[in-house]
């Protein structure tokens, strides 16, 4: 008897009889259904997920939660958000459009990103966003010019880079004096007070993040313990702010990862706010992975089994254009078969057809498969298909997002044609 494998996102994908099932589809059969390779999401997973959330809003309901739309934007996943009430952290003029047409509330919207661009402010303001995140002086000017030009008064909040070590992968921390991100906190009371003299901006809170794939409170809570002692002194100056914005950052578990749970996180820094007599301070976070992560796999086909004399590789259909963190940050993804059959394991190295040594998927896991076979790669919910790429003119894969029985394409699979419908010949 082969014991079966416990998926990371379990229960919505699951074993039964031997074949991997998300909710109550095969996922054989939807591979069959709609090829491969193919992001499938679980839509009870997204909404477990929110409600991890939900009760961060149930215990403290002055908090808002703006998902980070990078981390999976596409507009069935944003429209779900939406109808759960949740609100949405940006980082382009391209992900607010998404925003509008996924029936997301402007009011609810926060932008952040390091160099906003002049269409981008302009069409914020036009919307009517709750808050830019500003992250530098020449920023805030370009906020105010804009605002000014079109007679509006611009809601804004420093991000400020309280330079606190989040202990994750260096290209995803963001936190840290030497990192591009946000105003030094040491400076940010003086450009507080440079704001409160502009008539076109409106100070409305103070904001931080620092970093993704966080699995402790600590960083957090340093954090926090800076952006208060921030907050005092404005409090000196008489700059009164309305909410305090922590960012995303929370992690998942890609293999055995303990996680913090939103309102263990959330606790701690509630506490600090009470304490420091901030209670009255809207909370808002900024999640994406920690929402989305978990939710969805990349369904790939064995093409080949390649047997070397260093190493076994099975190449797949999918490669590091529809998965890129693998080949970023080392990123460790578990592995499935779609199929549990009893043929003997071997070692593998998951790779993709792409010509680059760096195209791979997964290193030195024990597989029973064949060429044919089906494997779903983990956690790629976040930052899967939002960072794939069409190298080596591959199309972009489907995502489809499975409800019980039914299953619904949200995003058709490219074609050839659509790949280079932009481009010209010169005659
Ligand atoms: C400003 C900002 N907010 C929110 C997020 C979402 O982070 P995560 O997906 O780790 O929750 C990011 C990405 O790290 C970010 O840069
Ligand atoms: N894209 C990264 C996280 C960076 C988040 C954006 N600040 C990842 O896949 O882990």
């Amino acid at each position: 008897m082969t014991t079966l494998p416990i998926p990371v996102a379990s229960p919505f994908f699951h074993y039964h009889q031997n074949q991997l099932f998300v909710e109550n589809c095969s996922i054989k059969a939807l591979a069959q259904q709609y090829g491969t390779p193919l992001f499938v999401y679980s839509k009870a997973a997204l909404v477990h997920q929110w409600h991890t959330y939900q009760k961060v809003i149930d215990t403290y309901p002055n908090t808002l939660i703006c998902y980070a739309v990078k981390a999976n934007s596409n507009l069935a996943i944003l429209n779900l958000f939406a109808k759960l009430g949740a609100g949405f952290d940006l980082v382009s003029g391209g992900e607010l459009f998404r925003v509008l047409k996924a029936g997301g509330d402007p009011a609810k919207v926060i932008f952040s990103g390091v160099a906003k661009q002049v269409w981008e402010i302009e069409a914020a303001l036009d919307a009517g966003i709750k808050c830019f995140n500003v992250e530098s002086i020449p920023e805030l000017d370009l906020i105010a010019q804009v605002a000014q030009r079109l007679g509006k008064k611009a809601p804004i909040s420093l991000r400020v880079n309280p330079d606190v070590d989040a202990k994750t992968h260096p290209y995803i921390s963001t936190g840290l004096k030497e990192n591009k991100f946000g105003i030094d906190i040491n400076v940010a009371a003086a450009i507080y007070q440079k704001a409160l003299d502009n008539p076109f901006l409106e100070i409305k809170g103070v904001d931080c993040h620092i970093g993704s794939q966080i699995t402790e409170v600590a960083p957090f809570v340093d954090a926090a313990d800076k952006v208060i002692a921030l907050l005092q002194q404005l409090k000196e100056k008489g700059i009164a702010l309305s909410h305090i914005d922590m960012g995303g950052g929370l992690g998942i578990r890609y293999l055995d990862e303990e996680v913090v749970e939103p309102l263990e996180m959330v606790r701690k820094i509630k506490d600090k706010l009470h304490k420091a007599g901030f209670d009255n301070l809207q909370l808002v976070l900024e999640p994406g992975r920690s929402l989305v992560g978990n939710t969805g796999v990349l369904l790939t086909q064995v093409q080949f089994i390649k047997p070397t004399e260093a190493r076994c590789f099975a190449i797949v259909d999918a490669a590091m254009n529809d998965l890129i963190r693998p080949t970023l940050y080392d990123a460790y993804h578990g592995v499935l078969p779609v199929l549990i059959q009893d043929i003997p394991k071997q070692t593998y190295d998951i790779v993709g057809p792409i010509c680059e040594t760096g195209d791979w998927l997964a290193k030195q896991r024990e597989l029973a498969i064949q060429s044919g076979d089906y494997l779903v790669v983990e956690s790629t919910g976040a930052y899967g298909f939002s960072m794939a790429s069409q190298y080596n003119t591959r199309p972009r894969a489907a995502e489809i997002l499975v409800d019980g029985e039914q299953s619904y394409l949200i995003r058709e699979r490219e074609t050839l044609a659509q790949l280079v419908a932009l481009e010209h010949i010169v005659e």
